[in-house]
């Protein structure tokens, strides 16, 4: 049987995983895994549901009742929960911060995980997430911490709400950045770090096609891959 090649990209919120992510999905042929779509996905369902988003149990339930769909649609991959397009619904500020208060429980981990395994492929898989190289593919043929400050993280955040014409305030992203860091650093399963085998890329100071080349230079030191 062919090996599953996976390429799995960790690292905190707006460090550029999923820009990152992308352009090498596209560079490979390869299929991507936005893991943090799924958990955002569970928060969304939780709020619209009145789950009560302390109860462990109840939300493992939940995660496991749910129809996610992933769609790619003109070069962008729709999300779908239970029949409804929620693209838009899990990209706010509320999901965000309801996604990093729920992922701390372990069943709702657990409940996650066989979901998140089930995207490897002959094809090929770029994971994007937290937990990635530690938890979910600890296989991986290549791991990559993609870092940033918490400063930098915040500009780009800043930035990007601007492009989309929305007025972010800078202390309040960067609050809430750092608030979500600790949260995803210091909970007891699967907290956000590098694998002992990952390469740590510190993107604070790199354009985005300079992080995309160092990653495709390592990609193509780790395995037979010519791109
Ligand atoms: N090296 C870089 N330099 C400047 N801006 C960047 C860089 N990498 C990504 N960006 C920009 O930063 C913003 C956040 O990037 P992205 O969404 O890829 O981060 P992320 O790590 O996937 O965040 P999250 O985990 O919250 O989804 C985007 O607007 C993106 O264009
Ligand atoms: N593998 C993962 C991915 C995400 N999370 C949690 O979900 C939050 C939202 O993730 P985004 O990448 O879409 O911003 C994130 O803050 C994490 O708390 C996770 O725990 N594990």
């Amino acid at each position: 049987m062919k090996e599953q090649m996976i390429i799995t990209v960790d690292g905190p919120s707006g460090a550029g995983k999923g820009t990152l992510c992308y352009a090498l999905a596209q560079a490979l042929g390869f299929d991507l895994l936005d893991s943090g779509a799924i958990y955002r996905v569970t928060a969304l369902a939780a709020l619209q549901s009145g789950t009560d988003t302390e109860n462990e149990e109840a939300l493992a339930a939940l995660a496991r009742s749910l129809d996610i769909r992933f769609v790619p649609q003109k070069g962008e991959v729709e999300i779908w929960l239970n029949g409804a397009n929620v693209s838009a619904a899990i990209r706010t500020q509320t999901t965000a911060d309801c996604a990093s208060k729920i992922a701390v429980y372990p069943a709702l981990r657990a409940a996650l995980l066989q979901r998140q395994r089930d995207f490897a492929c002959a094809k090929g898989l770029i994971a994007d997430g937290r937990d990635m190289g530690t938890v979910v593919f600890p296989q991986a043929q290549v791991k990559l911490f993609l870092d940033a400050t918490a400063e930098e993280r915040a500009k780009r955040r800043y930035k990007q709400l601007q492009n989309k014409g929305i007025n972010g305030n800078f202390a309040q992203i960067l609050a809430e950045i750092k608030d979500r860091d600790y949260r995803d650093r210091n909970r007891a399963v699967a907290p956000l770090k590098p694998a002992e085998d990952a390469l740590l890329l510190d993107s604070t100071s790199l354009s985005i096609d300079e992080v995309i080349a160092r990653a495709l230079a390592y990609i193509r030191e780790k395995t037979n891959i010519q791109v």
